[in-house]
């Protein structure tokens, strides 16, 4: 299985990278591909390198605005020209979407994917690995959206929330 990851591109505590290294370890003893941004920097690299290291194969998918963080040693490197591409080959490539802990950028690609997927426009699933109870602000405006009917579909429908790496491979693998 081709499964995206979006994560955060900062280095970040052990509480947070400890669950990243274990996720990325398990896609890669179970022999599915990392794909994801392409560059070597913070949580992105180390993500990188453990799936690798695991046994994964990686594409990545970078843009010629950071082609100086991309990371040496994916299998297949595809170069986009804006972050908008970026996004659509990132979602285009995936059978899943996993989301790590991360920032503004990691939280404007899972908003685009899922935005897509309420129109109908992909069925892939997506799961947010909730380390540190990290996404629970996020789970609690989305829960707030479902209640007040602003979701056109159950929330299940659209995301998961895995507590643990296991789970989160768990709900990806059906
Ligand atoms: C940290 C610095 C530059 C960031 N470099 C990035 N390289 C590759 N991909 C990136 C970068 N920054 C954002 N992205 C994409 O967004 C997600 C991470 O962003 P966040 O804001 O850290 O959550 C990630 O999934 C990428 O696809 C300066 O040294």
């Amino acid at each position: 299985m081709n499964v995206t990851v979006f994560c955060s591109a900062f280095d970040l505590d052990e509480r947070y990278t400890g669950p990243a290294r274990e996720f990325a370890r398990l896609l890669g003893e179970r022999g599915h591909t990392l794909v994801w941004g392409g560059s070597h920097a913070g949580l992105m690299g180390l993500v990188a390198d453990e799936a690798k290291a695991a046994g994964g194969k990686l594409v990545g998918v970078s843009v010629e605005l950071l082609s100086h963080k991309t990371y040496q040693g994916a299998d297949e490197l595809v170069m986009t020209r804006d972050l908008a591409e970026r996004k659509a080959v990132l979602l285009a490539r995936a059978d899943a979407i996993v989301v790590l802990v991360g920032g503004l950028g990691t939280l404007d690609e899972v908003t685009e994917v899922v935005e897509l997927k309420k129109h109908g426009l992909h069925i892939k699933p997506v799961v947010l690995l909730d380390t540190e109870g990290f996404y629970q602000g996020l789970r609690t405006q989305l829960d707030r959206m479902e209640a007040e009917g602003f979701l056109p579909k159950p929330l299940d429908q659209l995301v998961r929330f895995a507590q643990d790496p296991a789970e989160a491979l768990a709900l990806l693998e059906g």
